[in-house]
């Protein structure tokens, strides 16, 4: 592995704006080491490598013209494969929307692009963002680099799996009830759900359109707030988008610290089904965060055990609506057209062909809660709920600054264990969930291993109050690091490089 692909995001900007590197080198550095691992991790599902090098070679152009660039200008990113991209396929790890091509970028891709940063590939991820293991991909599944035989959490397992591996500085993920927060806990890394409507929806294949938030995945706080910063802002193209100021998550990084900060502890997000050790590293991590200088509290969130079931009624719901748009006619697959079947056969065979089993029982499940006779009973009732947690989070955050939790109830579990249990891969996100429900914005960072598998810390803010969770990630990833000697991916054991 060269050097050049275990620097920061921070450093490789650094590095090609001095011109002590180049865009293209960077860019070289990243495919090599792609080819050199990717075949045990399968983080990626497109990579193409004469793309890569002519759009580093046109960032090397546009500097050496003089065109004043930003501070990831040069800088590699993969994009979980729901961006889409107008000269890569996007198929939502979907075998419906296999070999599509987009003819248009999404937001977040096309300023990302225009800020100068080198779209290396698309990434693996669960059937339209449906799962918390990217085993409901329908292109194989993805490994996590700490143990290969492990998941890499998900459903936007591909983008963690190439940022904990070196293969990529920066990815893009989508959350839509944990699947940025999780995937990053389980793979030692750094992973964003900004404030709902802070970040683009504009071209990411939609899921649950109300929860539904891209963010960012990086090795450090601080190269998440410069990946964050470079893709948000107002956008017309997203009705939900927030016309506000993006709130300042590169200087809060920097400022990195927690004097004085009123912490609640969510009182509900511990017990059975936590492992020991995550439930031990998270103790250890509120213990640091009172010897900075934070006021730790207790709070009660009651609400928040009702999250997961309401989730799994709004979620579905939107869901059956959004993928009504795969008819066969418009977008990719089409099955069974030979002239002598009507549109709707041709659709049904398309569906049930192209669909994986976790998508159809979304679809099913959503179709039910939506249906006449029982709207009111279950999505309804389920609307009711997320108010109430929206209560618990506004009268918790006038007790306290951030609350924080595990990320995730265990570590990275076995590729297999979960995929026939619907029910115990939904507790993935257990604890990410809430803030999806209200649009809160939270951070995982790692804070130590439990059995040599990562856990993950999440801290929670108020709606557009995103400059508080790097604020806190920030002075907790700085003093862990003093701890460790380093950071905790320093720990994960070596993948061998195949030879060239
Ligand atoms: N997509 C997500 O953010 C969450 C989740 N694991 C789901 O399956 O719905």
């Amino acid at each position: 592995m060269t050097e050049l692909v275990r620097k920061t995001a921070a450093e490789l900007g650094a590095l090609i704006a001095s011109g002590e590197t180049s865009a293209a080198e960077v860019a070289q550095a990243h495919l090599d080491r792609i080819a050199a691992v990717d075949g045990q991790v399968n983080a990626f599902l497109h990579v193409d490598r004469d793309n890569v090098l002519a759009q580093a070679r046109a960032v090397d152009e546009r500097r050496a013209s003089g065109a004043a660039l930003g501070p990831l200008a040069g800088v590699p990113v993969a994009h979980k494969d729901v961006f889409t991209t107008r000269d890569l396929p996007t198929t939502a790890g979907s075998r419906i929307l296999e070999g599509w091509r987009p003819p248009y970028d999404a937001t977040i891709t096309r300023r990302l692009r225009d800020a100068g940063l080198v779209i290396l590939g698309k990434t693996n991820m669960d059937e339209f963002a449906m799962g918390s293991s990217t085993e409901n991909s329908a292109f194989g599944t993805t490994h996590n680099p700490w143990d290969l035989t492990r998941v890499p959490g998900g459903s936007s397992g591909g983008s963690s799996a190439a940022v904990a591996a070196y293969e990529a500085p920066l990815s893009t993920g989508t959350d839509t009830g944990g699947s940025i927060r999780q995937p990053a806990a389980v793979t030692g890394i750094v992973g964003v759900k900004p404030t709902y409507g802070g970040s683009s929806r504009y071209g990411v294949i939609a899921f649950a359109s109300s929860l539904d938030t891209p963010g960012p995945f990086a090795r450090t706080v601080l190269d998440a707030a410069l990946l964050h910063e470079a893709f948000s802002g107002h956008d017309e193209m997203d009705s939900t988008s927030i016309d506000r100021p993006v709130p300042p998550v590169v200087e809060a990084a920097r400022r990195a610290d927690v004097a004085g900060l009123r912490v609640g502890v969510v009182k509900e997000f511990a017990g059975d089904g936590y492992e020991p050790g995550v439930s031990a590293r998270f103790a250890e991590a509120v213990e640091l965060l009172e010897s900075l200088g934070a006021k730790v509290v207790e709070v009660s969130c009651p609400h928040f055990s009702y999250a997961l079931p309401a989730y799994y009624l709004i979620a579905p719901s939107e869901a059956s609506s959004n993928l009504a748009r795969f008819d066969a006619m418009r977008y990719g697959l089409r099955v069974g057209d030979d002239g002598t079947r009507s549109a709707e056969e041709v659709m049904a065979l398309t569906r049930a062909e192209g669909f994986g089993p976790e998508v159809k029982r979304r679809i099913m499940l959503g179709t039910y809660a939506l249906s006449s006779g029982y709207y009111d009973a279950y999505y309804g009732k389920a609307q009711q709920v997320r108010t109430l947690i929206n209560r618990d989070f506004e009268s918790a955050f006038e007790q306290v600054d951030v609350l924080v939790s595990p990320t995730t109830p265990t570590t990275a579990f076995p590729i297999g264990e979960r995929a026939d249990d619907p029910m115990a891969m939904y507790l993935a996100d257990l604890c990410t969930i809430p803030s999806n429900l209200t649009g809160n914005p939270a951070i995982s960072v790692p804070c130590g291993l439990a059995d040599g598998l990562p856990v993950g810390l999440q801290i929670m803010a108020p709606v557009l109050g995103d400059d508080r969770v790097y604020r806190v990630g920030a002075a907790v990833e700085r003093a862990l690091e003093d701890r460790w000697g380093g950071p905790l991916l320093a720990e994960a054991p070596e993948l061998a490089e195949a030879a060239k």
